[in-house]
């Protein structure tokens, strides 16, 4: 008999999700589309590639919509989606406070829809970013390098965002100081000390070659600790986002990240 994960959970025996694909033609979409044709438990019932699509969403009968669109189109996705009824499975990044208020207020009037956002399902980086917020407390300094394939949309990445972010609540909730180092000083050039995500300097390299990558790294008197995460391929991200689908119908309201899920 072999053991199964919460991430690789069997398909359950019961009626098919019906999913839609927003960005479909982009480099997750078709990830995406080819993952979902492959789980027994899901059938693909539209793909959309263009906001004059969208209205295939809803007569496609589709119970989930899986985006991963850009910035600029995410939240009027959202928003459709919303008024139709339809969960969300968000991978597009972009997201500030304002907008998660936005979403907030929309999802209110509807308290059985689930909306999940997330800035990375790779399971290997939903644990960096975990292990970087644990360890944050430890070290004086602390500093994000997060590297992506050249036509990636924005720097810094979602997921480098998130990570400052956790490291920096972290470190507050232990009562440690904001790390020192997230200043300007010394910088004979504009950018060469990157930029500062809530007191967390976040540095964003763009290689060819590269997917997505991240290293968290962690200093102290005499000693430094790195954390590294490596996307290689994109499919790496696939039995987050099939999880977050399978998922989403069960947990209404909004849910960042795949954490919770994946009961951490
Ligand atoms: N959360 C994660 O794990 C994860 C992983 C990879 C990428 N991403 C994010 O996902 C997003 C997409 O990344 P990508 O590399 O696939 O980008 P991409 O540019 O290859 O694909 C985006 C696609 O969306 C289409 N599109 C734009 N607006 C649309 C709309 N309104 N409706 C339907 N389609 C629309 C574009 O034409 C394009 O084909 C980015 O924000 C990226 O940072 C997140
Ligand atoms: O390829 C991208 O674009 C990625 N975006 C996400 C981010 O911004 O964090 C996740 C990793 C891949």
């Amino acid at each position: 008999m072999t053991s199964s994960s919460p991430v690789t959970a069997p398909a359950p025996d019961g009626p098919l999700t019906s999913v839609a694909v927003l960005g479909a033609r982009g480099r997750m979409g078709v990830e995406v589309c080819r993952a979902v044709n492959e789980a027994e438990d899901l059938e693909l019932v539209a793909m959309v590639e263009g906001s004059e699509w969208l209205f295939n969403v809803a007569d496609g009968g589709a119970q989930v919509a899986v985006d991963f669109t850009r910035p600029e189109s995410v939240m009027e996705n959202i928003r459709f989606c919303i008024d139709q009824g339809i969960h969300c499975v968000v991978g597009t990044t972009g997201f500030d406070d304002e907008k998660i208020a936005t979403i907030r207020e929309w999802l209110a009037p509807k308290p059985d829809l689930g909306v999940l956002i997330a800035p990375n399902f790779g399971i290997g980086a939903v644990l960096l970013m975990k292990f970087a917020a644990e360890a944050a407390r430890f070290f004086t300094s602390v500093e994000v390098v997060e590297l992506h394939h050249p036509n990636k949309v924005d720097a810094p990445s979602g997921t480098a965002t998130r990570t400052a972010q956790l490291i920096s609540q972290a470190r507050a909730a232990a009562g440690v100081a904001p790390a020192p180092d997230a200043t300007q000083e010394g910088a004979s050039l504009p950018g060469a000390r990157g930029a500062v995500v809530d007191g967390v300097p976040v540095h964003a390299v763009r290689l060819a070659g590269l997917v997505a990558h991240e290293e968290v790294l962690l200093g102290t008197h005499g000693e430094t600790l790195t954390l590294r995460h490596d996307s290689y391929d994109r499919s790496s991200f696939m039995p987050g986002v099939l999880l977050a689908v399978r998922e989403i119908q069960r947990r209404p309201g909004l849910t960042i990240g795949i954490e919770s899920l994946l009961g951490l």
